[in-house]
């Protein structure tokens, strides 16, 4: 227990008389980037508002470096920084005044929050904000706040609950690169249901369905489930789909419409090859050739029904 960083035990928790989760065991025992990746309503704010001690659990408990969350929720809390759903900005405040608030709220010592007010506005980059209102900053901006009000007080613990939720693209990166850079110095914690989010950030998944852990694993580990499943081709000159089964390692192909077909394959790599190959040689004008992966909701399905933990 004494050399985890963060260790969740048999969590359970019911709101009325529906369990939202059920039974839960994580343990981190070293720095990185922890990924928490769930459908909508699968648990994952559960599991965190728990974690960060918003929540009082029905059952089990968490212990951040040890110190049981339910027993000592104050100094557990010591440890780590938390951005829930929704950030915990307040309008009224400017950037400065807030972190000050912040930091007061972190019960740092009152010589050091000047300093680290500083320090944490270059690190998220909202310096040039210091004296603007929060109200009248962009989402992307008072996310970056709530960023900053999670890690103002140097925790080793950081969890952030959907980051960039609600984020347009560019904001959405310079987030993941702010996440990475937190993260060189600490834990991370954070929570997606954008599997493309776990895939750029996270050393470790969690995959939650409906309250359960249903992967646990590296990105690596977790690559080999979203295996391919078919082909999406478009050729403007194809020839008839009873040709196009003959194509050796090709099982099944449907036509799409508007020059697409679907294919299906025992072997993407060969499938691929020999399509594109007979395509140049018989002139079938391919335009585009996509394999389709497993969807979110798939490999949900095959990990529940593998039952693999
Ligand atoms: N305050 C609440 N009262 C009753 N049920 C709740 C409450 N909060 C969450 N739930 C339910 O608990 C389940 C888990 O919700 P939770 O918010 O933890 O999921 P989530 O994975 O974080 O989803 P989202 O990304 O949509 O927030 C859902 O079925 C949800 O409807």
């Amino acid at each position: 227990m004494e050399n985890s960083i963060i260790k969740v035990v048999n969590l359970s928790h019911r709101y009325s008389v529906q369990w939202a989760i059920k039974d839960i065991n994580l343990d981190i025992k070293k720095n990185g980037i922890y990924g928490l990746l769930g459908a909508n309503g699968a648990g994952k704010s559960t599991i965190m508002n728990i974690m960060c001690g918003v929540l009082k659990q029905t059952g089990g408990d968490v212990y951040i470096r040890g110190i049981s969350m339910l027993n000592d929720p104050i100094n557990a809390k010591r440890f780590l920084g938390f951005l829930p759903q929704k950030p915990p900005v307040l309008s009224e405040l400017t950037v400065e005044e807030y972190l000050n608030y912040a930091a007061n709220l972190r019960l740092m010592d009152s010589n050091d929050i000047d300093d680290a007010v500083t320090e944490v506005m270059e690190k998220v980059g909202i310096g040039h904000f210091r004296r603007r209102l929060i109200g009248n900053l962009s989402g992307g901006y008072q996310q970056r706040v709530g960023i900053a009000q999670a890690i103002i007080h140097k925790p080793a613990l950081v969890v952030l609950d959907e980051p960039t939720n609600g984020l347009d693209p560019n904001q959405i990166l310079e987030v993941r690169n702010l996440i990475r850079e937190i993260a060189e110095e600490r834990t991370v914690v954070l929570s997606t249901h954008i599997l493309q989010e776990v895939q750029a950030l996270c050393d470790h998944i969690w995959m939650i369905n409906h309250g359960d852990v249903v992967f646990s694993g590296s990105i690596v580990d977790f690559d080999n489930y979203i295996i391919p499943e078919s082909l999406l081709v478009t050729m403007i000159g194809a020839p008839s789909i009873d040709e196009l089964k003959n194509i050796a390692g090709v099982v099944e192909v449907t036509e799409l419409g508007n020059y697409r077909y679907k294919v299906k394959f025992e072997s993407a790599q060969e499938a691929t090859e020999r399509i594109v190959e007979m395509s140049v040689a018989k002139g079938w004008r391919l335009t585009e050739i996509i394999q389709e992966k497993n969807s979110l909701e798939a490999i949900f399905t095959e990990l529940s029904n593998k039952n693999n933990l």
